[in-house]
């Protein structure tokens, strides 16, 4: 989280009165997120603990309902995900400092910080079962963070700045958005996606996965696009972004063993893994330029996506799709 909402003591118990709640919880912070506020509520042994979220923007309110929707449809699936609790009014979310916010259950455990191939097993099995239950899921929210969404936000960077932060990095960005713009696979199989399912957003207690979270990126797009975004985010050591295969196979095993890849789908991957790139590059390369006024947090480099980007540009990115 960037910044703490302060929460008004009144208001919180008005808060969880809405959900049938006293607020007699002990409360704790999490840590580790960059936009939301997120605590932990206790309620002692009586009943489970919960997670309370303050939401920031980017996110309008107006999406949340869309958000919220698939979050309540894939639990309803009995997938493991941190779905919003409703209120006693039927609603999913209320309102705290004047920022919506909303309750859902604690998930046991920890994000995996360089996943191996068992986790990103249960990762591939969890991201295509997600894309089938996804099949019923009528409502549509376009990507906001789409290709025209990711241009404005890097043509609004100065070119100095890009090239300090990763020399070379322009010219990969420019002939990637080209690219990008003239060979959009058009007609891929789509529907409600994740789209920021990186490491950061799995927990696992021990060696189960215990939930995803944080599906304020959800929106309608390709099926692949998810899966390329995924592999992107997990399929490399952190920090010096070398490539696992190990970890990459087992993705795309255990995705394609409950999903089966259409051979379009798999021709587009590696073009929808560099989009990927950056659609991550233009929201770290903005926010390590100009950081967010007011941020405790020190943002991520874009270092690393850069590398990404070029390995999926190359012979061995193209290889790490095939069958
Ligand atoms: N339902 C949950 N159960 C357990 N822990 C949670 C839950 N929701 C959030 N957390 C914890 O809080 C941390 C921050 O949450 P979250 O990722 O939603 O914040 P964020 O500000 O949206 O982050 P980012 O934008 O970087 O993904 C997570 O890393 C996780 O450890
Ligand atoms: N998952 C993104 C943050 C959300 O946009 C990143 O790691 O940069």
């Amino acid at each position: 989280m960037a910044v703490f909402t302060a929460l008004d003591e009144d208001e919180l118990a008005a808060f969880l009165q809405a959900y049938g709640l006293s607020s007699d919880a002990t409360r704790t912070p999490l840590e580790g997120g960059v936009s939301n506020s997120n605590w932990c509520l206790d309620f002692g042994i009586l009943s489970p603990a919960l997670v309370l979220t303050v939401i920031e923007p980017p996110i309008a309110r107006s999406e949340l309902d869309f958000v919220f929707a698939f979050q309540r449809h894939l639990d309803a699936k009995g997938l493991p995900l941190a779905a919003p609790l409703g209120r006693s009014d039927g609603s999913l979310w209320g309102t705290l400092a004047g920022k919506p916010a909303l309750l859902s259950p604690f998930l046991p455990g920890t994000v995996a910080v360089a996943p191996d191939s068992r986790q990103a097993g249960q990762m591939g099995e969890l991201l295509a079962r997600m894309h089938l239950d996804a099949a019923d899921f009528t409502p549509r929210r376009s990507n906001p963070m789409g290709l025209p969404d990711m241009a404005a936000i890097v043509r609004r960077l100065d070119p100095l700045a890009i090239e300090t932060a990763v020399p070379g990095l322009a010219a990969d960005l420019a002939s990637a958005f080209s690219e990008a713009l003239d060979d959009w696979p058009q007609g891929l199989p789509a529907g409600a996606v994740h789209c920021d399912l990186f490491p950061d957003n799995v927990l696992f207690a021990g060696p189960r996965l215990s939930g995803a979270i944080d599906f304020y990126f959800s929106c309608t797009a390709p099926f692949a696009y998810d899966l390329a975004m995924t592999h992107a985010a997990w399929c490399f050591t952190p920090g010096d972004s070398v490539f696992r295969e190990d970890v990459s196979a087992a993705l795309l095993d255990a995705y394609a063993r409950s999903r089966a890849l259409s051979s379009g789908e798999r021709a587009a991957l590696p073009l929808l893994a560099r989009v990927a790139c950056l659609r991550i590059l233009a929201t770290r390369l903005r926010d390590w330029i100009s950081p967010p006024e007011g941020a405790s947090v020190t943002a991520k480099h874009p270092a690393e996506f850069a590398q990404r980007l070029r390995f999926y540009s190359g012979d061995r990115g193209a290889r790490a799709f095939a069958p």
